[in-house]
């Protein structure tokens, strides 16, 4: 289809509404930044918190309503932003009070429930273009995925969102629901599992990482630092990803059973088998014509040292098994996954997960280091069983599908590191703009 010329724009901001249901962290995000842009935007949070909401966004240049109904009457675009457990209560509800023709979509981080629930509910004359920004609401959209989903819609309508979103600024990717929960399976939820399972272990062993002369050197900034920015997150937003998403739930298994069958090759000493094990690893994740191959690595130790929440940071990097980091490249092999093909479509956090695999992976004689520490240094023994039985707690809560569960593990960590979140939110920040500006010139040295 042709562009759209200014005219036309300005024609579309004038006439359409946009309607956000769910104020929380997401929705306010995208309510700001279209209503910025010139857009008309009305939106809406729970209905018995009305007066707080008029308050708070009162500030604002978008309108608040009551509730969803009120939105969806008179909204030409109506996204939904809120919990995922709730997507099929909250369609049913509100999907009937649809503005006639109107397209709909949704932002929760699974699509297969919310497309269910659009067909269901919503009546046969509107349209649906789901989304999905691949980043949290404290991350600048500009440049970071959104994927875009025209599941039942004109391309004409397509052309209306995509012009409503370029003011994000983030780099559209078109996709099917299937294949944008395949991937985020792969890159998302198995990304989360590893770094919720270093603060439960943390959490087990009663230690402080950054208190404590074992986790020192840029590689476990960048583990301590991810792991506390996800949980002084919201538990809802991972646990929906994860358990409403079928293909996460053999990921996260994979990730378990990996973690486990490494952890019982070290302790039983098993040096060549291990060595064995990971070689084929490296050349299947990181041997092709893979981006590590080719370039400077993504992240280095030296590039990360600075981010550190210890308040007087040490110099130098000290040895440790890595078995987080061994359990991922395990896992991406054991599942035929090359990850460079999802960066694409990826998080802050799982290219940073990646690029710190590949610093372990692809730094000469770094492999050998984690392999003899592994088997020889039993000063990560006890670290390395508690992240074990914590990967296989993760996946199954994740496979027996307990929000109740997921709640408690998360919420009790939470509560272990929150002293710590805004530091280590400030020095994550930092941490990510760093990596992402480094991200952007090797993309720009790769065209
Ligand atoms: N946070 C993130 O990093 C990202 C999240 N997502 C997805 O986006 C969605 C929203 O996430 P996020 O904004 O972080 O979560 P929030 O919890 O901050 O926002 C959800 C909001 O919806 C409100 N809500 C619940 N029921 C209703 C209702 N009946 N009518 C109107 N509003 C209601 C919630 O209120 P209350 O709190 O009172 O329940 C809350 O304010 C989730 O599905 C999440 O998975 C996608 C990308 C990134
Ligand atoms: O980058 C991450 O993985 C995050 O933790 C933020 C996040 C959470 C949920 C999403 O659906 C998308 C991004």
């Amino acid at each position: 289809m042709d562009q759209l010329t200014t005219e036309q724009i300005d024609q579309l901001k004038q006439t359409k509404t946009i309607g956000i249901i769910g104020l929380g962290d997401m929705g306010t995000l995208y309510a700001r930044r279209f209503s910025k842009a010139g857009w008309k935007v009305v939106g809406c949070d729970r209905e018995e918190l009305y007066e707080e909401t008029l308050a708070k966004f009162s500030q604002e240049k978008f309108t608040i309503l009551k509730n969803g109904h009120l939105v969806s009457r008179i909204s030409d675009f109506i996204i939904y932003s809120i919990e995922a457990a709730n997507i099929d209560k909250m369609v049913a509800l509100y999907g009937p009070s649809s503005k006639f023709g109107a397209i709909i979509g949704g932002q929760t981080s699974c699509k297969a429930p919310e497309i269910a629930a659009f067909e269901k509910y919503l009546p046969p004359d509107t349209e649906i273009i789901s989304v999905h920004s691949l980043h949290g609401p404290k991350v600048d959209p500009t440049g970071q995925p959104l994927v875009l989903i025209q599941h039942r819609a004109r391309d004409e309508s397509f052309q209306f969102v995509e012009c409503l979103m370029s003011c994000l600024q983030s780099k559209h990717v078109k996709l099917t629901a299937k294949e944008h929960d395949r991937i985020t399976a792969d890159t998302q939820a198995v990304t989360h599992a590893a770094f919720l399972s270093m603060g439960v272990a943390w959490k087990s062993t009663n230690e402080y990482p950054w208190e404590t002369p074992k986790w020192i050197g840029g590689i476990e900034n960048a583990k301590i630092n991810i792991s506390l920015r996800i949980f002084s997150n919201k538990w809802h937003v991972y646990a929906g990803l994860a358990i409403t998403n079928p293909s996460a739930h053999d990921q996260v298994l994979q990730y378990s059973k990996s973690t486990t069958e490494l952890f019982t090759l070290m302790i039983q000493g098993k040096h060549a088998e291990l060595k064995e094990r990971l070689m084929k690893v490296k050349q299947f994740v990181f041997g092709g014509n893979n981006v590590a191959s080719k370039h400077d690595l993504l992240l280095n130790d030296d590039l990360l040292q600075e981010f550190s929440l210890r308040k007087v940071p040490p110099e130098g990097r000290q040895p440790n098994s890595h078995l987080s980091l061994l359990a991922i490249a395990d896992s991406w092999y054991n599942l035929g996954i090359v990850p460079y093909d999802h960066i694409i479509c990826s998080t802050p956090l799982f290219r940073i997960f990646l690029g710190v695999t590949e610093f372990i992976f692809c730094t000469p004689n770094m492999l050998d280091e984690c392999i003899d520490v592994a088997i020889n240094d039993t000063s990560f023994r006890q670290d390395d069983l508690n992240f074990t039985i914590a990967a296989q707690t993760w996946s199954n809560i994740i496979s027996f599908g307990n929000f109740e569960l997921y709640k408690r593990e998360f919420v009790e960590t939470q509560n272990y590191f929150r002293h710590m979140f805004q530091e280590a939110n400030e020095i994550g920040n930092e941490m990510i703009h760093t990596i992402l500006e480094r991200v952007k010139q090797r993309e720009q040295e790769s065209t």
